[in-house]
């Protein structure tokens, strides 16, 4: 079954909640959380550096070097578990991608702030396939302008959410912090950087 469109004006979010089945989803977990070299990546944040609030790692193709927040960071390769994921986003949603940056959310304190993914190396409409695992973390949606159009949803094991066309353009998104007790949450984001210098940074 396709992922199922959102209804969400000047963007093109789609979602399908079971896309891995749980067992998958469990050996994708087990294996990435004891498997990525995890670290804390520093962000800018009102002109000041600091460390984000979540450990993270950013792996693909030698070429895929990414500029995020001010920073340059290098591709770690990639994990033997990630290439049938990669493969399928390719061969089933017509996702190429080079690159995944993987996130793990220790706890409800863990977050991303307000954001798009628009950085130049990701094109005029980049094409953003997030998969979490893990404990499920609501997500949210903001459109820049129209500030009635928004949308919250869970993010559970084994789910895909595609981000395509003007959404980064239009909307930013955000994963908010949580007073609940949750466990521990993994999110890649797969991703196609255009390589080489970029201009920027
Ligand atoms: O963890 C999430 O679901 C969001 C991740 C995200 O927005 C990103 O990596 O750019
Ligand atoms: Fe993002």
């Amino acid at each position: 079954m396709p992922p199922e469109m959102l209804p969400l004006p000047d963007a093109e979010v789609s979602f399908d909640p079971h896309w891995l089945v749980p067992e998958a989803a469990d050996g994708l977990f087990a294996a990435l959380r004891d498997g990525i070299a995890w670290e804390t990546h520093r962000i800018r944040l009102f002109g000041r550096e600091v460390d984000s609030p979540r450990l993270s790692c950013w792996i693909g193709d030698a070429e895929a070097v990414y500029r995020y927040s001010g920073t340059r960071f290098e591709p770690r390769p990639w994990p033997s578990v990630l290439r049938p994921i990669r493969d399928r986003l390719a061969n089933e949603q017509g996702v190429v991608s080079n690159s995944v940056l993987a996130n793990l959310y220790r706890g409800g304190r863990d977050a991303m702030g307000w954001h798009s993914d628009d950085e130049p190396e990701l094109g005029p409409a980049p094409v953003i396939a997030s998969i979490s695992l893990g404990a499920t973390r609501r997500f949210v949606l903001k459109h820049r302008r129209e500030p009635d159009r928004k949308l919250a949803l869970q993010l559970g094991h084994g789910s895909l959410l595609l981000m395509s066309g003007e959404t980064q353009r239009n909307y930013r998104h955000a994963l908010p912090r949580t007073a609940r007790p949750v466990g521990e949450r993994i999110n890649l984001t797969f991703r196609r950087v255009a390589s080489g210098n970029s201009g920027r940074l």
